[in-house]
């Protein structure tokens, strides 16, 4: 088969690595794609994160606005707020008095922003050279925090922030990021053009009936990328695009429909709107491993994984890229390479169907040299074995006894609806006759909050035994539907451990079996089934069928590893 590149690459870099590392963004990435390599880079970022996400930029405009929309909270209200905020400030900082400063700053919602521009104008003259770059950059910085102060202080008079408003506030971070990295490349003598893509979607289109995220949508943004792409992709001097991964108004709000982590679906769909090669989503780690190697040390890294494992991977806990960043791309035959920003000569991790044709066979790793197709055919072979193992924290079990004999009818519709009210949302649900066990994730404390209030009203329906602290603990993998014994295995292991299993339960999509335990187990948990499953040093008996399919994948990997050695001779 014959396969004409397009000679693009979309490259994907979160806020912290924008925070941490930018200058190798620049210099040792984009540069080299676009100089040694001879590619058309178009990046996509997120805001501008200097320590952790939860402190980064987003978090601190969304902070802004529900404050702005909170005018009248309590005194209980504020002190949790600031309570939480010192908690996770209280991380970074060295001193107490430093601590303390801060959390009293965070409480205010002039003096978050106050922060956020403190922090950008000064990472730009820090950071930018020429003087020229550097006073535009700081010029453009204060217009689009001086615009969200107009928000704010809207939404504070009318003292309330629609989801709308949210999404304005929130869409200054990932301006602010792509004017810092645009100036950064220009200054670094990369030619690169700041695109904001916040008024992609035109604001009357939700008005006029488009209320989903659904294929019709997807196409019209598509086409609006294409076209907002097309000066670039269509121009006769290679300039790198920085898009903004803020991608607007999305109907029901970018927050409310996709969530944090929004930036990996934009970077998808400009991928597809240019019909890049390849979409590369650079990271702190060097790709999918079979547990979070910070709390497994002999994880290992998973050279290519399916879009439906990486998808139940990062639901239960592994944040690795966001659950919708898969369709469209693949849809396009677009494989999505994980990488990372402080090793990018590493191969990093594919996500790709390994059932699906490829839009070429090219899916260059680094240096981009063309991979034969028993590349592929090394990674699909049927290993019958568990992908990776993942754990939720912040997990509550809400375990309801019908106070009827038998479950009513209506009875879950009743729980369901309460629960929607509150916005929360359940992670794994397992029933009996008189009895539903529920894994919800309380990851804050408005929802901590909406939860007792929720309580409250299903023991209306019977008792609620409320147990917190909670973990789930998720195998991934797309062969496991056919092994049997594996989720015996994974709990005879946590039984052997000493470790109570709460709840269990299969998904129907049968690649992920899960079980909640408590918290301070989860560390002990993943070690101890990772030890059991999906460790090369796996401590089985020989005739354990994992024993047999282990060979299989230390086979697999050594094909694989021997190819890559001779494409780079
Ligand atoms: N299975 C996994 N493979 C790789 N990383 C994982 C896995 N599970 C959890 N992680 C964690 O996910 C994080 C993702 O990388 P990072 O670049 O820090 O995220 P972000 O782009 O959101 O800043 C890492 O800190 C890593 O420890
Ligand atoms: N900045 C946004 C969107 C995003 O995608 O972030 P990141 O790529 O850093 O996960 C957020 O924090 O949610």
């Amino acid at each position: 088969m014959t396969f004409v590149e397009s000679n693009w690459i979309v490259q994907k870099f979160g806020g912290t690595s924008v925070g941490k590392f930018p200058e190798q963004i620049v210099n040792e990435i984009i540069k080299v794609y676009t100089t040694k390599y001879d590619k058309d880079v178009a990046v996509v970022c997120s805001a501008r994160s200097s320590y952790t996400k939860a402190e980064g930029t987003t978090s601190r405009l969304l902070k802004a606005g529900e404050l702005a929309s909170q005018a009248h909270a309590s005194i209980e209200e504020e002190e949790a707020a600031v309570e939480e905020d010192y908690a996770l400030i209280s991380r970074n900082l060295d001193s107490e008095e430093d601590i303390r400063e801060e959390a009293k700053n965070v409480k205010h919602i002039r003096n978050l922003l106050e922060l956020v521009r403190k922090d950008h104008v000064e990472n730009a003259k820090l950071k930018i050279k020429n003087n020229e770059i550097q006073e535009q950059l700081i010029q453009d910085t204060n217009k689009e925090l001086d615009l969200v102060e107009k928000y704010v202080n809207a939404s504070q008079i009318l003292g309330e922030v629609s989801s709308r408003t949210m999404d304005l506030i929130m869409s200054c971070g990932e301006k602010l990021s792509c004017l810092f990295m645009a100036a950064l490349c220009n200054d670094n003598n990369v030619p690169a053009r700041y695109i904001d893509l916040s008024h992609i979607i035109p604001s009357d289109y939700d008005l006029k009936g488009n209320t989903a995220l659904d294929n019709s949508f997807y196409t019209f943004l598509t086409v609006a990328l294409r076209e907002k792409m097309s000066p670039i992709v269509n121009g006769n001097h290679r300039v790198v695009p920085i898009i903004t991964g803020y991608f607007g108004q999305v109907p029901l709000g970018l927050l409310n429909s996709v969530g944090r982590g929004y930036t990996d679906l934009c970077a998808a769909l400009i991928a597809v709107a240019i019909d890049a090669d390849e979409l590369q989503v650079w990271k702190e780690v060097d790709g999918i491993f079979t547990a979070d190697p910070r709390k497994v040390p002999e994880a290992r890294l998973l050279s290519m994984v399916t879009p439906d494992e990486a998808a139940e991977l990062t639901y239960y806990g592994s944040e690795v890229i966001h659950p919708f960043t898969m369709e469209q791309v693949i849809r396009a035959k677009i494989p999505i390479r994980i990488k990372n920003v402080s090793n990018p000569t590493g191969d990093g991790t594919i996500i790709y169907p390994d059932n699906v044709g490829k839009k070429g066979e090219a899916t260059p790793p680094h240096p981009p040299a063309l991979l034969s197709s028993s590349f592929y055919e090394t990674q699909t072979k049927k290993t019958r074995r568990a992908t990776a193992i993942t754990s939720k924290n912040d997990i509550v079990v809400l375990n309801i006894h019908s106070n009827k004999k038998t479950l009513s009818h209506g009875f879950l519709a009743q729980i369901f609806s309460i629960l929607d009210n509150y916005k929360l949302v359940v992670d794994l649900i397992s029933t009996s006759e008189v009895h539903v066990s529920m894994a919800l994730p309380v990851p804050d404390s408005t929802s901590s909050k909406n939860l007792k209030t929720a309580v409250a009203e299903l023991k209306k329906l019977g008792s609620v035994d409320v147990l917190k602290n909670m973990s789930i603990i998720s195998l991934v993998g797309k062969q496991m539907k056919q092994f049997i014994g594996i989720a015996g295995t994974m709990f005879t292991t946590l039984a052997e451990s000493g470790i109570n299993i709460e709840m269990i339960s299969q998904g129907s999509n049968e690649i992920n079996i899960s079980c909640v335990i408590e918290k301070c187990d989860s560390i002990k948990a993943l070690r101890a089934i990772h030890n059991k499953l999906l460790s090369d040093n796996r401590n089985y008996n020989t005739n354990d069928q994992s024993a047999i399919n282990n060979g299989i994948e230390v086979n697999a990997v050594n094909e694989k590893l021997e190819q890559i050695k001779n494409l780079r001779i």
